[in-house]
């Protein structure tokens, strides 16, 4: 055992200890414990593993750890298959094996129910259902943000920001990506240092989405805000990855950013998916789910959940049923719920999607009553509801709209989630409120991550 020294690798190391991992944690990291019993997290590790940590870091709570050597590797090992895994962190999970994977994913759901909303561990196992696996586990991805910056000489870097991080890793294609993008780091890095040629252009950020089923390709350029040679910038990237669609989408970087202004360089100003027999156009700013296979499963989940159904035609079976559906991007649900034959009532903050929905809307021929707005806000005005959706962000739902839910008394509601603590914090709240959890099923947007996507349906009691 070595205190307070330094590896090989030049880690600060605590000191080393060798433990078996248990399993994966709620993020990237898989979980073990320490001979003093605190919770360890170790990046890069598989349940099963046995191996000698390097301890980086320990907290009264907890520590973290880095694998210094595997002596016995776990059989739920896999050669991930992408050699950047590591530099980039796009891929936590990628030396997992799938189905275990999935077992993961499934338990941490459990996990969440059993301890933030205090379920009864039998009834959290009996609600979970198997996650729904992706049939693409690579190549999976309608969407890749990259990370713009110019090196400490000048030359202008495109790739993956590791999470926290500030530097740009330069891979050339990524694996995760949907096959009309997958290399577009390496196309738009050389397409962009020719655009640019000496001068800087402020682009911070490009966003490519990509669809196998339509064939579009937007390319958009986050800059900052300013003046920019348009003209040549899409001369130059037209025939980048046989884009569709190229913008400019003007904010100052950083999390607040504030967006000043969308222009059109090249093509149709926006990007088209279908998911079933709908059609839907996103524009640069706004959220569209980025696993287009797997958003269909939530699509019918909400429309099963709700008591309908998803038919050869279509959805159908929700005739004059009045829905609310909130945070409504640009109406990956609202659109097949009006299709079902629901009166539906979309509320959405973002200005861009709030457009994007009555286009989509009215491009699939359905009514949809779009509110522009904050959902707590907007939730006590529109009075009784039949059944209601929710999918916020990861934040969850905010203070007092569960209370709200109750108050506009569905007899069922769907919710969404990509972050199964806030949803079991809020799942709690339903359960306070009059609502019974009856259903759980995770669905596996994100392979390769420990991200996951949980679909699920509460009953008015
Ligand atoms: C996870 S996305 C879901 C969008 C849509 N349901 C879908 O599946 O494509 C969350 C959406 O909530 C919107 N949003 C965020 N905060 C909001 C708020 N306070 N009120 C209403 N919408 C909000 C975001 O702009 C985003 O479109």
């Amino acid at each position: 055992m070595v205190e307070n020294g330094k590896t090989m690798q030049g880690i600060l190391t605590i000191m080393e200890q060798t433990i078996t991992i248990d399993r994966m944690g709620y993020g990237a990291e898989a979980v073990g414990r320490l001979e003093n019993g605190k919770a360890v997290f170790v990046e890069g590790a598989a349940p099963g593993d046995v191996a000698l940590l390097d301890i980086i870091e320990e907290k009264p709570s907890f520590a973290r750890a880095r694998i210094a050597r595997l002596v016995e590797p776990s059989p739920l090992r896999v050669q991930p298959s992408c050699a950047s895994t590591a530099l980039c962190g796009g891929c936590p999970w990628a030396h997992l094996s799938y189905a275990a994977q999935l077992d993961a994913k499934r338990a941490n759901v459990v996990a969440a129910l059993s301890r933030t909303a205090r379920f009864d561990k039998g009834r959290a196992e009996e609600l979970v259902r198997p996650c729904l696996p992706s049939k693409r586990q690579w190549g999976y991805r309608n969407k890749l943000e990259l990370g713009a910056a110019l090196d400490e000489r000048g030359a202008f870097q495109l790739g993956f920001r590791r999470e926290g991080a500030h530097d740009v890793v330069s891979v050339d294609s990524c694996p995760l990506a949907s096959a009309p993008i997958a290399k577009a780091p390496k196309a738009l890095r050389g397409a962009l240092r020719f655009a640019q040629g000496s001068q800087d252009l402020g682009i911070y950020r490009v966003g490519v989405r990509g669809s196998v089923r339509t064939r579009d390709v937007e390319i958009a350029l986050w800059t900052k805000p300013g003046a920019f040679p348009r003209g040549h910038v899409a001369k130059t990237l037209k025939s980048a990855l046989k884009a569709t669609s190229i913008v400019r989408v003007m904010a100052d970087p950083g999390k607040a950013r504030k967006i000043k202004g969308v222009e059109t360089l090249e093509g149709k100003g926006c990007w088209e998916e279908r998911l079933g027999s709908a059609r839907y156009l996103t524009s640069a700013p706004s959220f569209f789910q980025v696993n287009t296979a797997q958003a269909e499963k939530l699509v019918a989940c909400v429309i099963e959940g709700l008591g309908g159904h998803v038919g050869e035609d279509g959805p159908e079976g929700l005739d004059g049923l009045l829905v609310a559906d909130l945070y409504a991007g640009g109406g990956t649900f609202s659109v097949p719920l009006a299709q079902a034959g629901a009166e539906v009532l979309a509320v959405e903050a973002a200005g861009s999607s709030v457009r994007d929905l009555r286009r989509n809307a009215d491009m699939n021929a359905v009514d949809v009553e779009v509110i522009g707005g904050d959902a707590a806000r907007e939730l006590p005005e529109l009075g009784g509801l039949d059944a209601l959706v929710v999918d916020p962000p990861r934040a969850g739902l905010a203070d007092g709209v569960v209370e709200s839910i109750a108050a506009a008394a569905p007899a069922r509601a769907a919710y969404i989630s990509c972050n199964p603590a806030t949803w079991a914090r809020d799942v709690a709240r339903f359960e306070n409120e009059g609502y019974r959890l009856a259903s759980v099923q995770p669905v596996d947007l994100f392979p390769q991550t420990h991200h996951v996507e949980v679909a699920s349906v509460f009953e008015r009691l």
